[in-house]
């Protein structure tokens, strides 16, 4: 019989890759486990129950919420809470920062920016979807931490990762020493060991992006697309077209496959889609530390300067050769140079 590794004992064996560390990292990451159970828990049985559907509530981005947006939002929330090791959380669901300094977490080292559920809008269908976290230090040493602990660069994340609510569930992260993933066992109610090591391929055969937004691409990401679409049998092209719409699900594919998933600028969207903080920071650190790269057309995402909370950004992420071919176009032109 194959030897089990749960999260919790693999998270333990990991300190010691940390020796200055007290723990308080490890339980953050086990709170937030156990918050992702309890969301997978709701997420399965979602059509069973009147948690399905549109909260009737808008967030901050002007994106109606749907039901289970608000619950996964509580549950990561209040798992953090109780675990007292996290000092504010940033969520795609609230405007402002939330903070925890509690009694009992007043001492908190760590901040959390969440997206609780990402591709919610795919819920109701039945198609992945995900949540993604990002673990930052506090850097104010003195009173209450702030806005400016949560503004920081990607490359001062020490954890971040996804869960993946799909044909199975998997928790995915890195705390900058490599990728693994454990696949929940629902008959034992743990997340186990199942993709050690993680390795994005160098190149794939999947480009991942809304073509329906095609005429309001920059013509440089139009070339690209061109390119994916020619036939090169040296290079394996034409590669083939995959969108699900729930970044967690196009990214994990990609991650296993290979592949590059773009979310570009486009000419409704002149910063793009996806927001810096809690969707592209946390997947870049992963896929480069799964061998991968990540760009918004010009720079490495990890090295974007924080300006706002719910920042947004243009993606190129994926297989590393991909996306430095993807980096050859010119991929923002005309649409951020004007704006
Ligand atoms: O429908 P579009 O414009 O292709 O956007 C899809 C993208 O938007 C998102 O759904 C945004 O995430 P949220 O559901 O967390 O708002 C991504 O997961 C996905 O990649
Ligand atoms: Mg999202
Ligand atoms: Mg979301």
């Amino acid at each position: 019989m194959n030897k089990v590794i749960t999260l919790g004992q693999f998270i333990i064996e990991k300190q010691a890759d940390f020796p200055y560390a007290k723990g308080e990292l490890s339980r953050l990451l086990r709170d937030i486990g156990i918050a992702a159970k309890i969301v997978n828990r709701e997420v399965n049985k979602a059509g069973l129950m009147d948690i399905l559907g549109n909260a009737g509530s808008t967030n901050i981005q002007g994106e109606s919420q749907q039901k289970l947006d608000v619950y996964a939002d509580q549950q990561f929330i209040s798992a953090l809470k109780c675990g007292g090791e996290c000092c504010i959380v940033a969520s795609e669901e609230n405007e402002d920062i939330i903070r925890l300094d509690t009694d009992v977490s007043k001492n908190a080292k760590y901040i959390v920016a969440i997206d609780p559920l990402d591709g919610s809008s795919n819920i109701d269908v039945n198609v992945p979807v995900g949540t993604i976290f990002s673990i930052y230090r506090r850097k104010t040493t003195a009173g209450q931490a702030s806005l400016k602990d949560v503004m920081q660069k990607g490359t001062e994340q020490v954890a971040a990762g996804y869960i993946i609510y799909g044909s199975s569930t998997m928790l995915v992260y890195t705390t900058g020493k490599g990728v693994n993933g454990f696949t929940l066992d629902p008959s034992i109610g743990e997340f186990c060991l199942s993709h050690p090591d993680m390795q994005i391929p160098e190149r794939g055969v999947i480009y991942s992006i809304n073509e329906g937004n095609y005429v309001h691409f920059p013509q440089g990401v139009k070339d690209y697309i061109k390119y994916c679409q020619v036939e090169d049998p040296k290079t394996n092209r034409p590669y083939a077209s995959r969108y699900i719409g729930s970044m967690v699900a196009d990214i994990h594919r990609n991650l296993i496959k290979g592949g590059i998933f773009i979310y570009p600028v486009t000419s409704s969207a002149p910063n793009g889609k996806l927001r810096l903080v809690y969707e592209c920071n946390p997947m870049a650190f992963l896929i480069e530390q799964a061998g991968g790269r990540a760009t918004n057309g010009k720079d490495r995402i990890l090295n974007l300067t924080v300006t706002e909370l719910h920042q947004r950004s243009p993606i190129f992420i994926g297989s590393k050769e991909m996306v430095k071919k993807a980096e050859s176009f010119n991929l923002l032109n005309e649409i951020l140079q004007k704006s």
